[in-house]
């Protein structure tokens, strides 16, 4: 039996996670980050939600006000991406910034608590031959969320479980049931925590943006439109351009310096490379020539075959056998050998030839 500092958002799936410790026989506790103001889960509701299922569970609950580090580390970290022409990635830097770390850091100098668990849909195993922690896609491959985790370092996975890495969706919700838990048919979130919080990217982005109009403009330059700012698009995006043209158009690169969107057809959209910079190599070791993997650019986009080669302890180039569309600067590469994760990073921006 371990003592186990569980992290609660008040939804179905950490709820669970608790229940199965307890019910496994470990000596759980609850742990809740206080993360923005407001109503919803990560806020009050969902505080209010993990205090009560605690309270069902005669376990104690914890509440750690985080909301300046959320403030710090993913509110000013969107807001300067997307001023800066990129999509960036909150979750995975929230995961290793604000989740994992301080909350593992919580539970063992304030609790004296070895290890801490969450509700994600991911797995763990360690690597004896290369003494490693390795990280590996969930059973149930719609929820994996591997991808948000790739940050996560060697220290932080050695005292991480995921009671839920082999457990089916449906079941957890059965076992909330059974297990008589208040949160069992609460709805699952659909969006980034900021989204559902503000209603949409675009309206939590203007609390902080000023719109700037500007034109949208075709390779040659040519203007076809109008927008109200860059940072209301992303690479890829296809829908709310308000441009007439014969083929569909996809917003294919951002330049604010111009500020202007740039728009192409969907062949233009195609990349067969990047650069990914901000590595972490997870489940090996950094390799000294290129490896072949299976790279996934966004959360449910799925992984495509690629060459990844080490340029330096710090970037990769990745070839893809077949160029992709949308690779999108500030989001994830993750690369994976079949279930394992083997790195990620953040794909920079691209730099035009000259
Ligand atoms: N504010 C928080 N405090 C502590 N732990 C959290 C918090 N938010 C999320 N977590 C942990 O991270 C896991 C994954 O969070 P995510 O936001 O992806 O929610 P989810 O998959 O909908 O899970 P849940 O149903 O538990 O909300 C949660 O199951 C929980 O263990």
């Amino acid at each position: 039996m371990n003592k186990v500092a569980v992290g609660l958002s008040g939804g179905v799936d950490s709820s669970t996670a608790i229940a199965m410790l307890r019910d496994q026989g470990h000596d759980v506790v609850g742990v809740t980050l206080w993360l923005m103001k407001g109503k919803g889960q990560c806020c009050s509701e969902g505080m209010v939600d993990a205090a009560q299922l605690c309270e069902e569970l005669g376990v104690d609950h914890h509440i750690v006000d985080s909301r300046e580090s959320f403030e710090r580390n993913i509110v000013n970290y969107l807001v300067d991406g997307y001023e800066a022409g990129i999509t960036p990635l909150p979750c995975s830097n929230c995961n290793t910034a604000v989740k994992f770390g301080p909350m593992l850091e919580f539970a063992q100098t304030e609790l004296g608590i070895d290890y801490i668990a969450t509700g994600h849909y991911a797995r763990i195993q360690y690597d004896a031959a290369n003494d490693r922690y390795q990280l590996l896609r969930a059973f149930d491959r719609r929820k994996d969320q591997t991808y948000f985790l790739y940050d996560l370092n060697q220290h932080v996975l050695g005292h991480v479980l995921f009671p839920l890495g082999e457990t089916q969706k449906t079941e957890t919700r059965q076992m909330a049931e059974e297990f008589g838990l208040h949160t069992a048919q609460k709805p699952e979130s659909m969006d980034l925590c900021l989204v559902e919080a503000n209603g949409s990217m675009q309206a939590f982005l203007d609390k902080y943006i000023t719109p700037k109009q500007g034109e949208i403009v075709d390779q040659a330059g040519k203007v076809l439109g109008q927008h109200e700012g860059t940072h209301h698009y992303t690479i890829g995006q296809r829908k709310g351009l308000g441009v007439a043209y014969s083929e569909p158009l996809y917003v294919i690169g951002l330049d604010v310096a111009m500020n202007r969107v740039i728009v192409g057809t969907r062949d233009a959209l195609l990349q067969p490379e990047c650069y990914v910079s901000r590595i972490n190599w997870v489940s090996i070791a950094k390799p000294t020539t290129p490896i072949k993997a299976e790279v996934q650019i966004r959360y449910r986009s799925t992984a495509v075959p690629a060459t990844i080669t080490p340029i330096d302890d710090d970037r990769v180039r990745i070839i893809f056998d077949e160029a992709q569309p949308s690779i999108t600067p500030g989001q994830a590469a993750v690369w994976y050998n079949g279930d394992i994760l083997l790195g990620g990073g953040i794909i920079e921006r691209q730099v035009p030839e000259s």
